[in-house]
C-alpha cells in the first residue's frame, strides 16, 4: 500500500486566463487538461489515492471522465487544499496545481525520491534576470521561483494550514509553523498556465481533436390557456400557451437537450429540475444562456444547430427569421449557422389533433482550438 496521496488543485476560476473556456477544460486531443494532468501523473507513480479539488459545477461533469476522489474547493487555493486534506489518510501528500500541465516523469521521481528527508520538499527555479524590489536591486541568488508539486508530511501540512494566515504555497505555511523545507531544482516545463500566452511556454500539449460532436433533442408540450406562447425565443400571437413549469418554450428546451447531448452533459431535467421553485415560469432564453455559458466554459464551441418544429398550429413560418436571430445571439454564432424548419403532421397524432407541439433539434460542437491563439 502506497504511503503517498496526490492532490490536484483545480478549483480556481481561471480569471487571469481571460477566455470563455476555463483553463482546466482546454482539450489535449480529447482529454480535458485536468484529466490529462491527473492521468499523466497517475501513470508515473502508484498513489494511494488521487484527489481532484474543483467547483461543484465542474465536479458534476468531471465524474463523466474518471473515478477519482472529487472534493469541492473553497474560495482560496489554501481553503481548497484544506478541504482535500480531510480525505488524506497517508503519511505523505504530494500537492500540485492542475495548471502545471507538463510535469515530467523524471522531475516527479526526483521529488518522490526525497520523501521523508524533510517536512516539505519544494521545487524551485533560479532567477536569471536582475530583480528590483521597490527601488532596490536585490541579490538574485537569494531569489527562488517556487513550483509544484510539493511533497509534505501530511500531519505537518495540516497543522501548518490551521494558522490564521493565507499562504500561496504549502512550504511557506510549513516554514511559518516551525517546519523544515528542502529545495530541489525544478524544471521549466512545470511552468504554470496563468495567462493564455503561457500555453506557448510548455512543450507537451497536443492540439485538441477537431472531431465534430453531435447531439439531438426532442421535447413536447401540450397547449393550455394559462399564459403567453413562447416558441424559439419569440412571443407567438396565439390565444393559447404551453403547459409547463417554465415558460414552456418547447423549441428552446429541445435545443438545450441537443447542446447538452453533444457536450455529454446530460439533459435539461438534470440541470433545471422541474420540482425546483426557482425555475417556475422562467424565461427559457435564460435557461439557454446558462447552458451556453457552461458549454463555452467546458471547452466547446458551437458549430451549428438545426431545429424542426412539428405543429399543426400555430403557423410558425413568419416567426422563423426572428427565432434564428435571437437563438444565434444567445449561442454567440452567426445566424447562418442556425436553421429553423417547421412541419405539420398531416393532421395525424396528438400534434395533428392540435393538442400540442413537438420539436426535434440537432447541435454540433467542436473543442475550442487553443492552438490558434496565444
Ligand atoms: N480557490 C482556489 C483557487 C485556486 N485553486 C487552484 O490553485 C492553482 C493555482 O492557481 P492559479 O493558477 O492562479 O489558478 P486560478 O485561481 O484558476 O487563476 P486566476 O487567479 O487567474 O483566477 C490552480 O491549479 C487552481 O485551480 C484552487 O484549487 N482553489
Ligand atoms: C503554489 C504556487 O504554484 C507556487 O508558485 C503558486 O504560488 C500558486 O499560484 P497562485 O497564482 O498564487 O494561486
Amino acid at each position: 500500500m502506497s504511503d503517498l496521496t496526490l492532490i490536484l488543485l483545480s478549483a480556481g476560476s481561471s480569471s487571469r486566463f481571460s477566455m470563455d473556456v476555463k483553463k482546466q477544460w482546454l482539450r489535449i486531443d480529447h482529454k480535458p487538461l485536468w484529466y490529462f494532468v491527473a492521468h499523466r501523473l497517475q501513470s508515473s507513480n502508484n498513489f494511494s489515492k488521487i484527489i481532484i479539488v474543483s467547483s461543484s459545477e465542474d465536479i458534476s461533469f468531471m465524474k463523466n471522465y474518471a473515478e477519482y476522489t472529487f472534493v469541492t474547493g473553497g474560495k482560496t487555493r489554501q481553503e481548497s487544499l484544506k478541504n482535500a486534506l480531510v480525505e488524506v489518510d497517508t503519511e505523505f501528500v504530494l500537492v500540485s496545481d492542475i495548471a502545471r500541465a507538463c510535469i515530467s516523469d523524471d522531475f516527479l521521481q526526483r521529488i518522490i525520491a526525497k520523501k521523508g528527508s524533510s517536512d516539505s520538499i519544494v521545487p524551485y527555479l533560479k532567477v536569471t534576470d536582475t530583480i528590483v524590489y521597490g527601488d532596490e536591486t536585490i541579490d538574485r541568488e537569494q531569489v527562488k521561483r517556487v513550483q509544484t508539486p510539493q511533497l509534505s508530511r501530511t500531519k505537518v501540512l495540516q497543522s501548518a494550514l490551521n494558522q490564521d494566515e493565507e499562504f500561496t504555497d504549502e512550504s511557506s505555511a510549513i516554514v511559518s509553523n516551525g517546519g523544515k523545507r528542502e529545495f530541489i531544482l525544478g524544471e521549466e516545463s512545470a511552468h504554470k498556465i496563468t495567462y493564455i500566452e503561457d500555453l506557448n511556454k510548455i512543450p507537451c500539449l497536443e492540439a485538441p481533436s477537431q472531431d465534430i460532436l453531435s447531439g439531438n433533442g426532442f421535447d413536447v408540450h401540450a397547449f393550455d390557456d394559462s399564459g403567453d406562447m413562447w416558441l424559439g425565443g419569440v412571443k407567438i400571437d396565439s390565444e393559447l400557451g404551453f403547459k409547463a413549469h417554465s415558460d414552456g418554450d418547447v423549441a428552446l428546451h429541445s435545443l438545450i437537450d441537443a447542446l447538452l447531448g453533444a457536450a455529454g452533459m446530460g439533459d435539461i431535467g438534470m440541470m433545471f429540475p422541474d420540482n425546483d421553485e426557482s425555475y417556475k415560469g422562467i424565461d427559457s432564453k435564460e435557461l439557454l444562456r446558462r447552458v451556453v455559458t457552461k458549454i463555452y466554459n467546458f471547452g466547446f464551441i458551437i458549430v451549428n444547430v438545426d431545429i424542426t418544429i412539428a405543429a399543426q398550429k400555430p403557423r410558425v413560418g413568419t416567426y422563423k427569421q426572428a427565432m434564428r436571430k435571437i437563438i444565434s445571439e444567445i449561442l454567440k454564432i452567426e445566424m447562418s449557422r442556425v436553421n429553423v424548419k417547421a412541419t405539420t403532421t398531416e393532421k395525424l397524432g396528438f400534434i395533428g389533433r392540435e393538442e400540442g407541439v413537438g420539436v426535434y433539434a440537432n447541435a454540433n460542437l467542436k473543442y475550442f482550438n487553443w492552438k490558434t491563439i496565444g
